[in-house]
Parts: structure tokens; sequence; C-alpha cells
């Protein structure tokens, strides 16, 4: 058995627009997966998702979809279960080129689901580690990286960038611009993450952003606006300057909302932010419903955001030096 587990992420600037080759600086946050990979001696795969749904369920089945197992849970919940699963468990069958191996896989994470904290990037990097690890290979953060990207381009029907999984492949700061992909130096970061307790539809979302961008020049401008928000960020970002990280964060926003990404919840719980003083806010990831990142050394936006309705959770999050760990 070998368990690997990878962290979650924020988007201080950047994300939609990254996918359009813009620059995005995503942060690791110290909320990770892990993913335990065991072995089998069939080919079949077998996934026990703890936290998938409230219930947590296991899934079982022969690697085609034909062969699905007749289990209690709905069709949609099993495909979201297994599509990330499936294809990092191929990625790693192709790079160690063991096409018949099976395995069995159980995934825990404390990053919600579908809620702009990067889980589908968190356990797509924990199960490549781990499950090329059972099979007596050790791979760098750099192929890690590259393979989880390859896994959430597949299943996001071509549509993702490097971003969030070199992020969660290498933890700390980093910069990602179409293939190039760095890590950068960031200041300790006083984030507060606040979590209305839904999700969005990452696919559905890159695509509205997609079509807003074919149809109108104005919308394809603003894609390029965020690139030159992400610019001036990475010098605040040097500069250490909380103040103006707080200014472009909140502009950010302001042009992801104008893109169709935010909700009703996340422009609450950003305006609930600014009302408490944080230097600044923005929803992070996908959008659509799910978290906010905002940026306040004080314990005023936490405790505002706990009892702003439509906020489910507040709570600060530290920077995850590392990515990938190795835990067995
Ligand atoms: N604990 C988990 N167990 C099994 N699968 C998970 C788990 N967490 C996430 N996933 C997979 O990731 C999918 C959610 O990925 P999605 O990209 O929509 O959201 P996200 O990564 O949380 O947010 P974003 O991409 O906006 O940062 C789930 O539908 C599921 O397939
Ligand atoms: C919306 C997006 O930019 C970030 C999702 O966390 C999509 C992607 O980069 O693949
Ligand atoms: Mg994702």
């Amino acid at each position: 058995m070998a368990v690997s587990s990878a962290p979650g992420k924020v988007y201080l600037f950047g994300e939609h627009a990254v996918v359009y080759g813009e620059p995005a600086v995503p942060c690791a946050i110290e909320r990770r997966a892990r993913v335990g990979v065991e072995q089998r001696a069939d080919s079949k795969l077998r996934v026990h998702a703890e936290d998938l749904s409230l219930d947590g369920f296991t899934v079982e089945y022969g690697g085609s979809t034909d062969d699905r197992p007749d289990v209690d849970v709905s069709e949609s919940l099993i495909s979201a279960a297994m599509g990330y699963v499936d294809e990092a468990i191929a990625q790693v069958r192709d790079v160690t080129d063991e096409d018949e191996v099976g395995f069995d896989v159980t995934i825990e994470s404390d990053i919600p689901l579908g809620a702009g904290l990067g889980s589908s990037a968190a356990v797509v990097v924990a199960a490549i580690d781990a499950a090329a690890r059972e099979l007596g290979v050790s791979l760098e953060a750099d192929e890690i990286a590259e393979r989880a990207y390859r896994t959430e381009h597949e299943v996001q029907d071509g549509q993702a960038s490097r971003a969030d999984t070199f992020c969660s492949a290498t933890g700390g700061a980093v910069r990602v611009e179409g293939d190039d992909c760095r890590s950068i130096e960031a200041p300790d970061l006083p984030i507060v993450i606040g979590f209305d307790g839904g999700a969005g539809d990452t696919g559905q979302l890159v695509a509205g952003v997609r079509d807003l961008r074919e149809e109108y020049g104005f919308a394809a401008d603003t894609v390029e606006a965020i690139g030159d928000i992400v610019r001036r960020g990475e010098e605040a970002l040097a500069d250490g300057d909380l103040e103006e990280l707080g200014r472009l964060m909140n502009f950010n926003h302001g042009l992801l909302s104008a893109l169709g990404v935010s909700s009703r919840s996340l422009d609450t719980m950003v305006w609930a932010a600014r009302d408490a003083d944080a230097y600044g806010a923005k929803l992070t990831g996908a959008g659509g419903g799910g978290c906010i990142v905002a940026l306040d050394p004080t314990p005023e936006t936490e405790t505002a955001l706990s009892f702003t309705p439509g906020c489910e959770d507040a709570f600060r999050a530290e920077l995850a030096e590392a990515g990938v760990k190795r835990l067995e």
C-alpha cells in the first residue's frame, strides 16, 4: 500500500484567464487530499471515496463504462467519483507500462468538492504519486504535474490549464502561463476563506467564459485585463504590499463577475470581507458557488463571514510549502 497527500489551492489571481494563456498565481494551502493505493490481483479498479457524498460509498468495476457496478448511488455521482481517478490511473498505467494492473484506491480529503479549492487536482496528484509508487516507480514532481494536467485536461473536455495541478504537485506559490510553470517567492499571507457550502461545475463555467469571449470583443478584453492584473499582482507579491494585493484582488473579482462566474453568495461573502476591512477579496477557482479568498491579518473577516447568511464555513488557511507528500 502506498499513501500520498497533495494540497488544495486558492487563486490569488488569474483563474479562467489562465485557460487562454494569461498568467495566473495560485497558492497551495494546508488542506489536503490523501489517497491510498493498493495493487490488486486482478485488473479491476475499486474506489472508496470517503467524503464524496454525505455517506461515502465504494465503487468497484472492471474499468470499462459497460461494466459499471450496480450500487445504490446515482450515475452522476459515480461518474463524479470515477472520472478523475479513472483517468489518473490510466496515466499511471501509461507511464509505468503496466496496462493490466488493478488497484484499490481510498480517498480522504479535507478539501470541499467543486468549491474552487482544487479538490480535483489534489486527488489526481496524490493518486498518481501513490499508484506509481505502489508499482515501484518514483515520479519527479514535474512528471506528476504533467500527468495530472493530462488527467484534468481529459476529464474537463480539453479545457484545463496547468495551474491547479502544478500548484498541488509542487506546493507553495506558483506562476503559470501556458506551458510555463514556475515556483515563486511569496510572503506569509493572511489568507481567510469563506465557503458557501455549494459548488460550481468547472467544465460548464469554463465553457461559459469561452462562449462570451467568442461572442464579445469586450469579454476577450476582460480576459486580457485579468492578465494585466496578474502581472501587477506579481509585483505587489514580490514587494509584500498587502494593500496593493487586496486592491488588485478586488479588481480581479469584479472582472470575474463581469464574465459571469460569480454568484450571489460569493458576492455576499466578498462584500462581507470588504466591510470587515479585509485588504481585498475575490472568488477563487471556477466560481459559480464555493469559496472566496480574502486577505486579513486581523480576526475581523473570519468573524464577519461566520455571521454572514449564506456562508457555511469560514477559516484561515496557511500556505502549504510542500506539494505532494509521501506518507506510506
Ligand atoms: N474526496 C474526493 N473523493 C473523490 N473524488 C473527488 C474528491 N474530491 C474531489 N474529487 C473529484 O473532483 C471533482 C471536483 O472537481 P472540480 O474541478 O469540479 O472542483 P474543484 O477542483 O474542487 O474546484 P476548482 O477546480 O474550481 O478549484 C469531483 O466531482 C470528484 O470527481
Ligand atoms: C477555472 C480554472 O481556471 C481554474 C479552476 O480551479 C480552470 C483551469 O485553470 O483549468
Ligand atoms: Mg478542479
